[in-house]
């Protein structure tokens, strides 16, 4: 069924896409567009109308999301623009044809194509601490500092003044009548200015070098603090975007670091000198007022002209961040598939377009400092020949013209420095801005919840009506009405890959909140719950196991919390004490980043220990042997059978299901999100199993698997899950 133009601009408006109507038809009549899937002609034609920024894709209704209406749909032989319309749905289409209300049920057949914009901050939590507030709140939380900074930075501008003072009176007293001793009395106070005014600059450097230390200290506290609690399905995507968040912290820590922010501290004292050089050289003193504010306008004009280009920098440098982490951790993959050149290519348009900026924004900045040099100059010259005059007219004496240069260096100094923290003000914000954009992002808990302890012994835990869907996409990725486990429950998950079985243990084990409904830790929401105490009670096993930098040993004990008996007990019976007998150094082998140095089977086996050492009630383990020989699964299943306590509840997902048959007394099957069968592994499995052999001649694919488990699962479903991957991103 084409597209209309109507409903397509209807979706258009709604995504505040300002195309015409006119433009969209006759584009969808061109030729490039004609004989194309609906999917592929909504990304011609935002390919068509350089629209970037939107994904989308197909999808069965029963898997979309209805909070993400309105999308495209394809009902009674002709496309709609549906709408949520209270419980029901609105469906609109060409403006001359009447609007529609169906009920959600009557779409269950229908197929959604649906837009959406991509999120490029992720700010979710509108009050969260910014940057700007957290420095702010760290420089004044105490305030005694600022008195004694002040009193310093008042008695250091005021002695400046002393030393055109001392020149004054050089030239206008001692040269003319060679006055010896009060030469010698006036290098006297000198000397005791010159020791006073290095005494104040150092204790005023100091107090503000550690100011700058404590915020940056706190500053950077907080942000880790903030990511290690972050709620892990609202991460961004890009691994580079959040780096970047991260770094921008790195230029901020800088900017403070280096002192230039606590230089803008003598900038008020520029104004006060001039007002001395009026009183010494009268409309001397005007030449530096006029260089005041044409400097301040240099610098908001370099400001304003590096805003764009530093936003462009900022951007080009995450993705090749982004690249530098995909290619150092795909290298093999690379090597194995000849696919350097592209990563190659890659690299070399991003650092060439991230060259340019950067020398433009170079060029930009030097032509600023060398305008501040020059009018600088330019303003001493005028100075000195307006100062001739002002001899000339007998309203200056020599004294006095030396004295205003002396003083106009004072007023230079604090001006060209005003200047240049207004240019680095630029990059500096912006790296705020994605330091606010990393502190914006939705932590697992609010700040000021009031968090409940659990109960002491956990039966149960259970999902009611939970709807789950990653960031970005409208598809629910899990969508259980209710399910529960119950103590001495040892059930395996299967499923086609790609059903949710890593998506609802991770819903279990709290890491990932579903957007609907609730998950019940005993008869608590585990959302409620302190994440310490679900921590103690519930272990999740990732499928991708990660271990970090240091030792086997380091890495077994994770937690800290374990000792060494029970951890040599456990690692003694998994056989992971072999990793260590073949290596001199014992448990003490160095473990480099992601667990570099082990086999993917040892990493599952410390990962393993470390799950088992934990002594959960609630056991969540994801493909816990997928990485292991036949020998070592054998011996894995044994000790979980040992350390599991008969209350416990195991959840395992697996693709061999038969290999852990036997510690199960219940079988779940998913597919789409959805579990669509659940009994006895003797009711379930040997169902699952025999379907699989009938469809031996296709692929081992999620459809033989899905087909079977379900016997509502027909090839039609199958077809509209093949269909539902389909899709496209940032085009
Ligand atoms: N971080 C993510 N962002 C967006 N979509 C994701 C993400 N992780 C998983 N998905 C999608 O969610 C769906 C379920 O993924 P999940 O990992 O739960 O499947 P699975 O059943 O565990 O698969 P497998 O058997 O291959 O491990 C998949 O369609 C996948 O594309």
């Amino acid at each position: 069924m084409a597209l209309s133009g109507a409903v397509v601009h209807r979706l258009f408006t709604a995504l505040r896409l300002g195309i015409s109507k006119g433009d969209i038809e006759s584009s969808l009549t061109a030729h490039d567009l004609q004989g194309l899937s609906p999917l592929d002609q909504l990304k011609g034609l935002l390919n068509r109308f350089n629209i970037k920024g939107i994904k989308g894709g197909a999808v069965a209704w029963r898997r979309f999301d209805r909070r993400q209406l309105p999308a495209l749909i394809c009902f009674d032989g002709q496309w709609w623009l549906a709408s949520n319309d209270g419980d029901d749905i609105l469906l609109q289409s060409d403006e001359g044809q009447a609007d529609r209300v169906v009920s959600s049920g009557d779409l269950s057949d229908v197929s959604v194509l649906w837009l959406k914009r991509m999120s490029t901050g992720q700010k979710t939590e509108t009050d969260a601490p910014t940057a700007r507030k957290l420095i702010l709140s760290a420089l004044f939380q105490d305030k005694a500092w600022l008195g004694n900074v002040m009193v310093a930075t008042v008695i250091v501008n005021v002695l400046a003044i002393a030393t055109s003072l001392f020149a004054l009176q050089v030239y206008d007293r001692v040269v003319p009548t060679l006055a010896y001793s009060t030469l010698t009395t006036l290098v006297v106070c000198m000397m005791g200015i010159v020791l006073l005014d290095w005494l104040l600059k150092r204790t005023r450097a100091k107090v503000l070098d550690s100011l700058a230390a404590d915020v940056d200290m706190r500053l950077s506290k907080q942000v880790f603090h903030h990511l290690l609690h972050l709620r892990l399905d609202n991460q961004p995507n890009s691994l580079g975007t959040l780096n970047a968040q991260v770094n921008g912290l790195e230029s901020v820590r800088q900017f403070f670091t280096s002192g230039i922010v606590f230089g803008l501290i003598d900038l008020p004292f520029a104004i006060m000198f001039i007002g001395f050089i009026s009183m010494i050289g009268g409309v001397v003193g005007w030449v530096y007022a006029l260089l005041f504010p044409i400097a301040i306008l240099l610098g908001l004009v370099t400001q304003f002209r590096l805003k764009s280009l530093i936003k462009k920098q900022i951007m080009r440098s995450n993705e090749r961040q982004g690249l530098l982490i995909d290619v150092i951790r795909g290298s093999e993959s690379i090597r194995a598939n000849n696919a350097g050149w592209r990563f190659s290519n890659e690299w070399e348009q991003i650092t060439q377009s991230l060259a340019s900026y950067q020398l433009r924004q170079k060029t930009i900045s030097q032509l600023s400092t060398a305008t501040t040099g020059s009018l600088s100059t330019i303003a001493y010259v005028a100075a000195v020949v307006v100062g001739v005059f002002q001899v000339e007219a007998g309203n200056l004496t020599m004294g006095g013209m030396i004295a205003c240069s002396i003083l106009g260096g004072r007023v230079i100094n604090p001006i060209a420095q005003g200047v240049q923290y207004l240019v680095q003000w630029q990059s500096v914000s912006q790296s705020l801005d994605m330091v606010d954009q990393l502190l914006s992002l939705e932590l697992e808990r609010k700040p000021d919840q009031h968090l409940l302890v659990g109960e002491q012994q956990i039966d149960a835990v259970s999902i009611d009506s939970v709807r789950f869907a990653y960031t970005d996409s409208p598809v629910k990725h899990l969508d259980i009405e209710s399910l529960s486990f119950n103590a001495g429950d040892r059930v395996l998950l299967v499923g086609p890959i790609g059903c949710g079985k890593s998506t609802l243990l991770k819903v279990l084990a709290g890491l990932y909140r579903p957007g609907e409904g609730r998950v019940m830790l005993g008869s608590l929401d585990l959302w409620e719950i302190d994440p310490q105490f679900v921590t103690s009670h519930v272990s999740y096993l990732p499928q991708n196991v990660h271990l970090f930098k240091g030792t086997l040993k380091s890495n077994l004990a994770l937690s800290g919390t374990v000792s060494d008996t029970e951890m040599m007990d456990v690692v003694k019976a998994l056989g992971v004490d072999k990793i260590a007998q073949g290596n001199p150094k014992g448990m003490e082998l160095e473990v480099s980043e992601g667990g570099e140095g082990l086999s993917g089977g040892q990493r599952q086996l410390v990962a393993l220990s470390r799950t088992i050492t934990a002594k959960p009630t609630i056991w969540l383990l994801d493909e816990p042997t997928a990485s292991l020989d036949g020998d070592s699964e054998k011996r894995v299943w044994e000790v979980l059978e040992k350390y599991i306590k008969p209350t416990d509840i195991l959840v395992v997902s697996t693709h061999r299901p038969m290999l852990a048959a036997h510690i199960a007394n219940r079988v779940l099957v998913m597919q789409q999100g959805k579990v669509v069968r659940d009994g006895t592994p003797a009711a379930v499995l040997p169902a699952l199993m025999g379907s699989k052999t009938s469809t031996s001649t296709s692929t081992r694919s999620a459809a033989a698997t899905s087909s079977a488990s379900a016997s509502s699962a027909t090839a039609s479903s199958t077809a509209t899950s093949t269909r539902s991957k389909r899709g496209f991103n940032a085009i």
